[in-house]
């Protein structure tokens, strides 16, 4: 089959042929090029009315297309997310040339297309995707016939993120390559440049950038050198993406990433993306810059897949979509009963910390490395990898350690491990004293970044959701229940009691940061802890009294369980009900408002 890709959703106005025998993509594009400032939707759709219509012609005078039937067998487009007046010069011509060619039209996600070209070219089943690009920054993960959102900005996507700075100092656009050059002046002859502090905002797996840019204008306007700025600059926005893409693969298991996007053209940001996937033993692969930026080479690709598969549009239903997410697409060219969740890594392994569990009597000693029992021999509990026996009653510790980061900055590195871990003793033991169930905190080691804690739990809430989607669990999973979790409970009073307990905190002033499915704690907990779920892991969490920043944590909450359960929204109401029982109005009513926000700016 060949097919006719056209992109044009904001710069690039770009036509390809891909050719699914050979496997091969001619691709021709045409980039707008702003005289000053960003790009200017009504120029660039001027823009692209102009160029396609070359491009196009470029491409297909290359192939025999009239008649023969090594012709084209369907037009594909870009059909958002975008700017409106391009992605309609681009709509208009693809169903012009459907209807000239007789063939059939599809319309592309162009976020899709970003990952599907990385995963059709390494040949990766089940990857994490990570789509650094302009207007966008995400991560995607395929479960149950469609790509979930694992995390994503809350503000700025990371180009713009980064033209922000560019065009405060007056460099034209595109900025990110100009930043890319500067901040290589500044680590050239040095051991890798100093840092300037800015801010580093994680919260979950979804992350923010406005404070970055502004940090950098101010800079900039304190006279600071603009190699420093932009060397910086790239260490706080790329280790935040290689970060939450760490978290995004060990929430899921996966052990494959691929990148996308015109930001992933940056030597840096693929640099540190390797060294992270290195040393987690995961594979990864970024296409070639051509396939990364913005081309029609990959909305042919995923057309093709999708005209495979029988996804084609009716002129009349064909009507772009400038908001066009990549949840929202259908997948009918996958199998849907593969997916990007494999559970939980055996071997003690975390993110950011190794685990490991102290086994025994109670003791305020806490021995050498020696002891620790590093789990790899697989148990009830995936997280910390090995069944001790009875924890709880055996007094059984933790010793939780935030490992060095080899693709991060060491000055970032150290005072992100420092930070959290104070965070994370000094809040656990307050939420604890405001009625939230977490371990007991023994013992910290600030210069180590090393906490021991007490076990509690035999698994976490991640694993149970994950099992009864499957069906599995103890019970059969009928349609519109959630399914029973290992010890007989239906899921829902789980999510409700952390509903309960996120509000509790909340009302102490306290932000957990980070409450994902994997930070809570379930099973058998004995002691003082009761059956009731755990909190753990405030390693991110902070003080506030402010609705957003609480809106925040119901929001992580709510990704975390969208993104691995088949059947979210049981455990989601449930989870709402039980922070409405306790907690502000206000914050729910918050909650639905970042939902709605459209984040792709
Ligand atoms: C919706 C769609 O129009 C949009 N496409 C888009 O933004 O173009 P894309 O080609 O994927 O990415 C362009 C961005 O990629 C940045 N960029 C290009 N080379 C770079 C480099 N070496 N370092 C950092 N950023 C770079 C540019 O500055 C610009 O912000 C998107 O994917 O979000
Ligand atoms: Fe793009």
């Amino acid at each position: 089959m060949r097919v006719l890709g056209i992109e044009g959703t904001a710069w690039c106005a770009s036509a390809a042929l891909h050719d699914t025998g050979t496997d091969t993509t001619r691709i021709e594009s045409n980039p707008y090029e702003p005289e000053s400032g960003g790009i200017h939707p009504r120029e660039a759709a001027e823009h692209m009315a102009d160029a396609i219509p070359e491009v196009v012609d470029t491409v297909l005078s290359g192939a025999d297309v009239e008649g023969s039937e090594h012709g084209v067998d369907a037009v594909a487009f870009s059909r958002g997310p975008g700017l409106g007046p391009c992605l309609r010069v681009v709509g208009t011509a693809a169903r012009a040339l459907a209807g000239t060619l007789d063939v059939p039209l599809v319309g592309v996600n162009h976020m899709v297309a970003h990952l599907e070209v990385g995963r059709h070219q390494s040949g990766f089943e089940n990857p994490v995707c990570l789509n650094a690009s302009g207007a966008n920054a995400h991560l995607l993960g395929y479960h149950d016939g469609r790509y979930r959102v694992l995390g994503e900005t809350m503000d700025a996507g990371v180009g713009n993120a980064i033209d922000k700075f560019t065009r405060h100092v007056g460099w034209s656009h595109p900025g990110g390559p100009k930043v890319e050059s500067a901040a290589a002046e500044a680590t050239a002859g040095t051991d890798g440049g100093d840092l300037l502090d800015l801010p580093y905002v994680v919260k979950g797996m979804d992350f923010s950038f406005s404070g970055i840019s502004s940090a950098a204008n101010d800079a900039y306007d304190d006279g600071e050198p603009i190699e420093e700025i932009c060397f910086s600059l790239q260490e706080h926005v790329f280790g935040t993406l290689v970060e939450v893409s760490e978290r995004a693969l060990s929430l899921t298991g996966a052990d494959e990433l691929v990148l996308g996007g015109g930001v992933g053209q940056n030597d840096r940001l693929r640099e540190m993306l390797e060294t992270m996937c290195d040393s987690r033993g995961a594979s990864f692969y970024a296409p070639d810059p051509p396939y990364l930026r913005d081309n029609a080479g990959m909305i042919a690709i995923l057309g093709a897949k999708m005209a495979a598969a029988g996804d084609t549009l009716r002129i009349a239903e064909s009507s772009i979509d400038p908001n066009f997410r990549p949840d929202d697409v259908p997948v009918t060219w996958r199998d849907d009963t593969s997916s990007v969740v494999h559970g939980a890594p055996s071997d003690g392994r975390g993110a950011e910390a190794t685990v490991d569990v102290i086994a025994g009597a109670v003791s305020d000693e806490v021995g050498g490395p020696d002891e620790g029992s590093r789990g790899d021999v697989g148990g009830p509990d995936e997280r910390f990898g090995r069944d001790v026996g009875d924890p709880d009653e055996r007094g059984s510790r933790v010793r939780k350690r935030r490992v060095p980061k080899r693709y991060r900055h060491p000055a970032l590195d150290r005072s992100l491990r420092r930070d959290r871990t104070v965070s994370e003793a000094r809040l656990t033991s307050e939420a604890r004293r405001a009625g939230v169930p977490t371990p007991l905190v023994h013992d910290v080691d600030v210069p180590d970044a090393t906490i021991t804690l007490q076990y509690v739990g035999d698994r976490d809430l991640a694993v149970d959701i994950t099992r009864s989607s499957d069906g599995g669990g103890s019970g059969d999973r009928k349609s519109g229940d959630c399914g029973v979790n290992i010890d007989g409970k239906d899921p829902r009073q789980v999510t409700r009691a952390v509903g309960t307990y996120l509000a509790r905190l909340h009302r102490a002033g306290i932000v957990h940061g980070d409450p994902t499915t994997r930070n809570v704690r379930v099973g058998r907990t004995g002691g003082r802890t009761g059956p009731d779920p755990v909190l753990i892991d405030f390693g991110l969490g902070y003080h506030s009294g402010h609705v957003e920043d609480h809106a925040m944590d119901l929001h992580v909450f709510e990704g975390s369980v969208n993104a691995t359960a088949t059947d979210p929204q049981p455990l989601i109401e449930a989870f709402e009900e039980g922070y409405g029982s306790v907690g502000e109005d206000a914050v729910l009513d918050r909650l639905g408002e970042i939902r709605d926000r459209g984040r792709y700016r």
